[in-house]
């Protein structure tokens, strides 16, 4: 159904379009006969100028139709328009003369699109419809986005109306959105305080994936299998009555990749993301605004949770916690969690993410609030060799064995591991710094043990 709910269905649009068809006829029959009279009755040489005059009295009867496809329908992008400028790319013949080919830093090919006043012929079902792209100047300038207003006109024959408005048109919607999902460039929204998104996407540009990351293999594929169900489930959501929604809390320590997990997550499913920056954001009604301009197929990011919103323990906010004097109360986001979110929108992923999981108020971590909990850990020796075999291209070393009998004895993150394999492409020089930074931290650790014990006594 690709018109909004206040205008005609297609449906009375063609029982309008029956009962013109039938009295057109019946013009056409008159006509005929007056036609007839005119040739027994008037001199040649008015006949003709008598027969235009009548029929242009009588309305054309040209057996052509045409819809004029507008790229906006009010202030909104018109999607017709949209999907028929990315259809017909896929259209294009050599009849066609001249072209407008552009790309994006991040896009994968050239968009190519007709250029105005360019015509493409296109079949569907044996019958033949016509696009022609067209541009009008403005006659004010600067009152919308375009200096001119753009539009396609589709030409076809009046008896396969019904075919385009239930059929064709669909079919173009359809085929557009696989061609874009096809190329569909990762954005990332960041969030500016007076704006809603939209104004300040970029593209994202994170090359993070799930085969750069460093994790438990077991919860990697836990993770991608619970995001290919999600993904895959939208009938059973709407059976089930429960919001195609799906939320993770992502914690542990700095630098264990738990923002990199977000982007190899968006980057696997083609979300685009949203950093949500709750810190901006003074009430409720705040929160709904923004959240109503997010798109569907997206991520919604919320980083630091224990110190975006004033929700450490409740208690402390109730105790007049100055810290989180203007902060958004956690009430807001339990409310957008259950309720709010619920209902705006589909396909939608909520990331938190911690540094401290134990630090945040109990409400947000009750079961159902968050569909999963992933816990970024400090590194493992298996982590080191998946980072080793990544950055180096290697599968053993020397070192190896040294290296992960420390990394277990010692806190390291990946990050700080990824830090020294960055350092040299030469294994040996690599792999020696990270050998040295782990007896560094040992030390460290040691001394430090040290020094508490030297207190007790
Ligand atoms: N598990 C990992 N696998 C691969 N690379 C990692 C991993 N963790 C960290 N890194 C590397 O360290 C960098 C910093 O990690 P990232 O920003 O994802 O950590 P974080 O957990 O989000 O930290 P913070 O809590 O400070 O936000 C990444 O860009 C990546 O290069
Ligand atoms: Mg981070």
């Amino acid at each position: 159904m690709f018109f909004p709910a206040n205008l005609p269905s297609a449906a009375a649009v063609m029982s309008a379009y029956a009962a013109f068809a039938a009295s057109t006829m019946l013009i056409r029959t008159v006509l005929n006969e007056v036609r007839n009279m005119i040739n027994h009755f008037i001199p040649k040489r008015f006949q003709e100028k008598i027969i235009s005059k009548l029929e242009g009295l009588l309305g054309n009867l040209s057996p052509q139709m045409t819809f004029i496809i507008d790229e906006h329908s009010g202030l909104a992008i018109n999607q017709i328009y949209e999907a028929s400028k990315i259809y017909l790319t896929t259209r294009i013949t050599p009849a066609v003369q001249r072209l407008r080919v552009s790309k994006a830093p991040r896009d994968k090919n050239f968009s190519v699109t007709i250029n105005k006043g360019e015509k493409v012929v296109d079949t569907f079902k044996g019958v033949e419809v016509i696009w022609e792209m067209v541009c009008v100047e403005n006659e004010l300038p600067n009152l919308d986005r375009a200096s001119e207003q753009r539009s396609f006109e589709l030409t076809f024959n009046k008896k396969v109306m019904d075919l385009v408005l239930t059929s064709y048109l669909p079919y173009v919607l359809e085929k557009s959105k696989a061609i874009k999902e096809e190329n569909k460039v990762v954005m990332l929204f960041s969030q500016r305080s007076d704006t809603p998104y939209g104004s300040g996407s970029i593209n994202f540009e994170h090359p993070s994936t799930f085969d750069t990351l460093a994790m438990d293999p077991i919860l990697k594929k836990e993770l991608i299998d619970d995001l290919d169900r999600f993904v895959n489930r939208k009938d059973y959501y709407k059976r089930v009555g429960k919001a195609w929604k799906r939320g993770y809390l992502l914690y542990g320590p700095p630098g264990t990749g738990k923002s990199s997990l977000i982007a190899a997550m968006a980057n696997y499913l083609k979300f685009n993301v949203y950093d949500l920056e709750l810190q901006s954001l003074r009430s409720n009604s705040d929160l709904r605004r923004l959240l109503i301009s997010t798109e569907n197929r997206s991520i919604l990011v919320i980083e630091d949770i224990d110190c975006s919103v004033g929700l450490q323990n409740r208690q402390a906010v109730e105790d007049k916690d100055k810290k989180n004097a203007g902060k958004l109360p956690l009430s807001g986001l339990l409310n957008f969690i259950d309720g709010l979110w619920s209902s705006c929108g589909d396909e939608r992923i909520i990331v938190f993410t911690t540094n401290h999981r134990d630090k945040l108020d109990p409400a947000l971590l009750r079961p159902g609030r968050m569909d999963m909990h992933i816990h970024m850990s400090y590194c493992t020796p298996p982590a080191f060799k998946f980072l080793a075999s990544n950055y180096l291209g290697i599968d053993t070393h020397g070192t190896f064995g040294d290296i992960e009998k420390l990394i277990s004895e010692v806190e390291v993150t990946p990050a700080e591991i990824a830090e020294e394999l960055m350092k040299s492409e030469k294994a040996d020089v690599s792999l020696g710094g990270v050998l040295k930074f782990l007896r560094a931290k040992k030390m460290e650790r040691t001394e430090v043990k040290l020094e508490g014990h030297d207190v007790e006594i």
